[in-house]
């Protein structure tokens, strides 16, 4: 029974130790027939796991809990759309490997951060994605530690893709692609691992708004404490971070029009099954945070007057 909850987006995070993720992460491997098709050793891929699990920091929100989430949510991506029968195994290996390692190391601080404030991986990476860069370097180094020799430039490219300063570069690239869209294409598999990837990485609002609201929380916590330490070290401000400027229901509002509806809108137009279960959801999150966001206006304005 969790075997099949595990195939979709209802699946509940919340409810499970991070050994048993670790068990659950090893059946995603196995039911997608991995180990078989890749003759992987059992004992590697839970060596592979478990660096994997070592590598995510204790942060509020770009820890190992959100990295199981995104690798779940591409599993259930992977069994709606019925990608094994479109895809070849090693494209729905890259793109689970992707979502599992896409935030491998993160600091907590994100890439405008990393640069304002010359950090060492900004000065490594010429500031260029250098969160992203770093998540790959991670990866790969534990690929290889553990022998599991599948490194693929297409990793490579799918986590430097999570980068949402080049957000409409590549939804614009997949939407193109659309009208003629063919998964024999080379190009065309390769954009929609990328916005795979990408929807899976913030995919949180599709969730049961039990699941998905106490990301949020999470979230907002490593946004506040950058913005804090911005302001501390008189860095320039992050405006979505400021947690005098944002508040729960404005963050998700925008977040919700200008960013998840169109990017989940034009993969639902490949994948039209994906409306019930992640169109809807997000279209509900989005009328439960505009109520909220009125509620709180109105309550401003009674105070006031
Ligand atoms: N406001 C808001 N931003 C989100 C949400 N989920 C993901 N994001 C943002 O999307 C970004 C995706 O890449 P990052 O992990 O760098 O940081 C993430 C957040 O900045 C969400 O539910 N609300
Ligand atoms: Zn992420």
């Amino acid at each position: 029974e969790v075997r099949e909850h595990l195939k979709t987006p209802i699946f509940d995070n919340w409810q499970w130790e991070e050994a048993e993720m670790m068990v659950l992460l090893q059946v995603m491997y196995t039911d997608l027939d991995f180990l078989m098709v890749f003759h992987i050793e059992l004992e590697v891929l839970q060596n592979f796991l478990f660096e994997v699990y070592c590598h995510y920091n204790n942060i509020p929100f770009h820890n190992f809990q959100h990295c199981f989430c995104v690798t779940q949510m591409m599993y259930g991506l992977i069994w709606l759309t019925d990608l094994r029968n479109k895809l070849e195994r090693i494209d729905l290996f890259i793109m689970l490997t992707s979502a599992l390692c896409h935030d491998l190391d993160h600091p907590g601080y994100n890439n405008v951060y990393q640069i304002n404030a010359q950090t060492d991986l900004a000065l490594r990476y010429n500031d260029i994605s250098p969160l992203e860069n770093h998540h790959c370097a991670i990866a790969f180094g534990i690929l290889s530690k553990v022998s599991l020799m599948l490194i693929n430039v297409l990793i490579l490219r799918c986590i430097l893709a999570t980068d949402m300063a080049r957000h409409n570069e590549i939804l614009n690239k997949f939407k193109v692609t659309l009208p003629v869209f063919d998964f024999k294409n080379k190009e065309h598999k390769e954009v929609l691992m990328k916005i795979m990837v990408k929807v899976s990485d913030i995919s949180n609002e599709a969730r049961p708004m039990a699941v998905a609201e106490p990301w949020l929380d999470c979230l907002l916590q490593e946004f506040f404490n950058q913005s804090d330490t911005e302001k501390l070290k008189g860095l320039p401000v992050t405006p979505f971070m400021d947690r005098d400027k944002v508040s729960k229901p404005s963050s998700q509002t925008n977040f919700i029009r200008f960013v998840l509806l169109p990017l989940f809108t034009e993969l639902t137009k490949l994948f039209p099954c994906l409306e019930q279960h992640i169109l809807e959801p997000v279209r509900r999150a989005l009328e439960y945070y505009s109520n909220m966001e009125k509620a709180t206006q109105e309550e401003a304005g009674a105070t006031k007057s």
